[in-house]
């Protein structure tokens, strides 16, 4: 099947399809059929990364979808993310070829760092003091950069960014870089509009990548009592007015931004509904509407990282 998705182009020169499919808390046992599925249906672009544990079951629909012909590797656009575990420079080239070994590809279309924030390095992906307080490590994410630019310029990968940056920490990795990141992938949605890292990102020439668009209802944290995004009386309205779901206005939402948007669903009638955003565009007046919904609504707040002279949410944006 093909699906209508534009390309958001870098500033390189390369591009990226502007929606893909999230693999964050996609059980081993649901991710591979989730992405043949998702394959099937016309997505080209996946979200990975090595902390989500499945990176091995993402590589057997991969392997099994270029086997039986329905895409090529050209044809697929795949992400991953350096974790926090692996700042250190000599660590970060082992880092992506394990993930590309599990993946079963030769090269990422686009790698990240997954955090500013680094963790003391060893086979623990959470190391933690006697406390339970995370064991940080003092890498720095400009040394780890360099890293990057390096595995950059061996073609294990063809682009590289950050995720989770402020503006601060982009602003001083953009003064000691030679290699620009490409994005900037944060959590974005109508609770968190994250309109001024957006604007800020857009005039540097890097794309932001919208993470958690439909409020991520499955993260572990989640309490009874939180708002749920997906069931907001004023999203189901703006459905009816468009006959769209919730969950569509969520990620049309994003694309109408200029954002690239990667929800996540390891259910095959969501995957679909998910890819059907391509006829329809929001009035301007309704994204103002629903950017008025913004009410600082963190999602992945990262507790517990607070100590770390990196951690990127003590400022406002
Ligand atoms: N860089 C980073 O630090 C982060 C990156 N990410 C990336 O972003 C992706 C998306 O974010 P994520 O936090 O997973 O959350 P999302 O906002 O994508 O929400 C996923 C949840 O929504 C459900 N869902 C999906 N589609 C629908 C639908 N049409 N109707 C109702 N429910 C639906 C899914 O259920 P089900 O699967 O059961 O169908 C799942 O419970 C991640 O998977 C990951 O790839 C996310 C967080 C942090
Ligand atoms: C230990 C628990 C409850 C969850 C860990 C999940 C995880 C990968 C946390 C890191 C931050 C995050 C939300 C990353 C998503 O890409």
């Amino acid at each position: 099947m093909v699906l209508n998705v534009p390309n958001v182009k870098f500033y390189n020169g390369n591009t990226i399809p502007q929606f893909g499919l999230g693999t964050w808390k996609s059980k081993p046992g649901e991710v591979t059929q989730a992405v043949k599925d998702a394959i099937d249906i016309g997505y080209r672009h996946i979200d990975c990364a090595h902390v989500y544990g499945n990176e091995k079951e993402v590589g057997e629909a991969i392997k099994t979808k270029i086997a039986e012909g329905v895409v090529t590797r050209k044809d697929l656009f795949v992400t991953s993310k350096l974790w926090n575990t692996f700042h250190q420079p000599d660590l970060v080239e082992p880092a992506l070829k394990k993930t590309l070994s599990d993946l079963n590809l030769e090269y990422l279309d686009l790698y990240l760092i997954h955090w500013p924030i680094a963790y003391k390095e060893g086979d623990d992906l959470f190391p933690k003091n006697s406390d339970g307080s995370p064991e940080f490590s003092n890498a720095d994410y400009i040394d780890t950069w360099k890293a990057m630019e390096g595995v950059l310029n061996k073609g294990l990968t063809k682009n590289i960014g950050v995720s989770n940056f402020n503006s601060e920490q982009i602003n001083r990795l953009l003064k000691n870089c030679t290699v620009k990141p490409v994005t900037n992938q944060i959590e974005c949605h109508p609770y968190l509009t994250q309109k001024k890292l957006s604007a800020f990102c857009k005039e540097k020439d890097i794309v932001i990548t919208a993470y958690s668009p439909l409020g991520s209802p499955d993260r572990p944290w989640a309490k009874p009592d939180d708002p749920k995004l997906l069931e907001d009386m004023k999203l189901l309205e703006l459905g009816k007015k468009y006959n769209k779901t919730p969950a569509q206005i969520l990620l049309r939402y994003q694309l109408d931004r200029g954002h690239v948007v990667i929800p996540k669903s390891v259910t095959k009638s969501r995957i679909a509904e998910n890819s059907n955003i391509f006829d329809f565009q929001l009035k301007p007046d309704d994204i103002a509407y629903i950017d008025s919904f913004d009410c600082n609504g963190r999602i992945c707040p990262m507790t517990g990282s607070e100590g770390s002279p990196y951690f990127p949410f003590a400022i406002p944006f």
